[in-house]
């Protein structure tokens, strides 16, 4: 990490709580809540992944509901559209879908295809990295819809799960690592 970036970092870093054994008994969970409450370093990571994207961003993706919460403002900054990419049955229209497995479950996503233009660079964005499995799919389903996925940041990643490995080769920017 860049010695400018340390502060924010370690900003941040105080303002993630660990819960222990939530959802369920083993895993620790890493509460943003404290983070999001706190007004001047909501915006300093908003704009840090903003900064950071690579090159000319069309669209950032969200996935739910995380996502959605850094995501917006990443879109916002950037003067790019949001996507929602969304937990089965809640989009309306017609979606293009896929299954994953995470740290605490199996679940289904999907995405509105027409809403992404072909060949349009998206920069996918959520709050943790642990096993990769949504970012994996969020993946899948975008380039499935005609996106280009040009980068993925986070605001954490969880390194002992190895969410990495499943997406090799893609442009990752991670603020806090585990
Ligand atoms: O790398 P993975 O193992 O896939 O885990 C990471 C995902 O888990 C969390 O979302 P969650 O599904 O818990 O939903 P939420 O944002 O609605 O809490 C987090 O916001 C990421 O999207
Ligand atoms: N340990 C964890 N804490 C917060 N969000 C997560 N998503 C997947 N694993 C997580």
């Amino acid at each position: 990490m860049s010695d400018e970036r340390r502060p924010l970092a370690d900003l941040a870093a105080s303002l993630v709580q660990d819960v222990p054994d939530f959802p369920e008994p083993g895993v620790v969970f890493k509460d943003i809540t404290p983070l999001l409450a706190d007004g001047a370093a909501l915006k300093a990571v908003v704009e840090d992944m903003a900064s950071r994207a690579p090159g000319p961003i069309d669209l950032v993706v969200g996935m739910e509901a995380r996502g959605f919460i850094l995501g917006a403002p990443v879109a916002v900054a950037l003067g790019a559209g949001f996507i929602p990419v969304r937990k089965a049955g809640k989009l309306p229209r017609e979606t293009l879908a896929g299954a994953y497995e995470l740290e605490y479950g199996s679940a289904v996503l999907e995405v509105h295809p027409d809403t992404i233009r072909d060949g349009s660079r998206v920069l996918v964005v959520d709050d943790v990295l642990a096993t990769g499995g949504t970012a994996a799919a969020t993946v899948a389903l975008l380039e499935k819809a005609g996106g280009v996925v040009v980068g993925l940041s986070f605001l954490m990643e969880l390194t002992f799960l190895g969410g990495r490995d499943r997406l090799p080769g893609r442009p990752l920017d991670v603020l806090l690592s585990y």
